[in-house]
């Protein structure tokens, strides 16, 4: 089947977040094999900050990745598993282990204004044969021509993607059409789309990104990611197949999977919450979620208020031990008024 857009589905990776990186062989299994049988080209499995991201900084794995992204691979006739890398987190030794495990796709990370540090990586995905992806997270926090400037140092790594990662859900469709169509303009390798629902426009933006050149974009079932999670994976295989695009997933089938596998395992439905809206409208990094909630109860704040002051900070991924620092300052505010 020739696609003219690629559905890249997050659930097993993204989602990770959302259940605090407990997925288990079993369900990695039933989730890869739902998309495999729909037609689903690439899903990404790992733990939901990459390779290497179990540590007490982002929580600890219940299941080793590499475990993971073997069970992924073993039920899949067709689908490839791909495996997301921050430079500093995973280390290129992860990314051949992972490889070993299955893994087809590589997405190095990096904060959009640091794509110099994924050459390496970069540079070995296409020496191991993957398909190789730049991914620019928190790309709200950049105009177009800083973007175009750091996915041109991706493109002349060797990514033959390039991904605007709308990581705060804090773009509207009109910044992402600025940013998609500049690196249009600017690129000649293909650009990808990333949303998350923080500000309930996952969809529309994923819209504005194809409108304006777009061919991967990203989707998890049931919207199971960070924040508010990130567009349906099941809902653009709908809306993309009303607009007459070929993407070679099969909507009754995903959203099969979406509702028999993925909403049994989900511990709370995927929710605009008023903390996750707060992250969209301050610019917040949607993992830092359930972090900033543990902190808000432990010290007995507004989650609301830790997020603003997160958002103020321009923190980013990486500084989750920020959260705690914030919470307790807030709390000593607090008590001396
Ligand atoms: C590096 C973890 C992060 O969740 C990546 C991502 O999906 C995003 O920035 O949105
Ligand atoms: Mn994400």
């Amino acid at each position: 089947m020739k696609r003219d857009l690629h559905i890249v589905d997050v659930t097993l990776r993204d989602g990770s977040h959302a259940v605090r990186h407990t997925f288990t062989e079993q369900q990695v299994r039933d989730v890869a094999k739902g998309l495999d049988q729909a037609g689903v080209e690439y899903f990404e499995v790992s733990h939901g900050d990459g390779l290497g991201g179990s540590s007490l900084q982002y929580g600890f794995s219940a299941v080793n990745e590499l475990k993971l992204i073997e069970a992924a691979s073993d039920v899949c006739s067709q689908a490839k598993a791909a495996v997301l890398l921050v430079p500093g987190i995973g280390t290129k030794d992860d990314l051949e282990d992972a490889v070993k495990a299955g893994a087809k796709m590589v997405r190095v990370a990096t904060h959009v204004t640091e794509a110099d540090v994924a050459k390496q990586h970069i540079e070995l995905g296409r020496n191991l044969g993957l398909k190789t992806v730049g991914f620019l997270m928190m790309a709200h926090m950049a105009p177009p021509e800083k973007i175009v400037e750091q996915a041109k140092l991706f493109e002349s790594y060797g990514a033959e993607i390039v991904y605007v990662t709308d990581s705060a859900g804090a773009l509207l469709p009109h910044e992402v059409t600025e940013r998609v169509s500049a690196l249009k303009e600017n690129l000649s390798c293909e650009i990808g789309f990333h949303a998350h629902n923080n500000l309930s426009l996952a969809t529309a933006n994923t819209m504005a990104a194809v409108d304006a050149g777009a061919t991967y974009i990203d989707g998890s079932l049931r919207c199971l990611g960070a924040g508010s999670g990130n567009a349906q994976t099941e809902v653009l295989t709908a809306v993309f197949d009303r607009l007459g695009y070929k993407t070679g997933v099969d909507l009754y089938p995903i959203m099969d999977v979406a509702n028999d596998v993925v909403a049994e395992l989900m511990p709370r439905p995927q929710e605009v919450t008023k903390a996750s809206l707060i992250m969209g409208y301050s610019g917040v990094y949607s993992s830092f979620l359930l972090f900033a909630q543990e902190a808000a109860k432990k010290f007995n704040v507004d989650e609301r208020d830790i997020l603003v002051e997160l958002g103020k900070m321009q923190a980013v991924g990486g500084q989750e031990d920020l959260i705690t620092e914030v919470a307790r300052e807030l709390a000593n505010q607090q008590l001396t008024v």
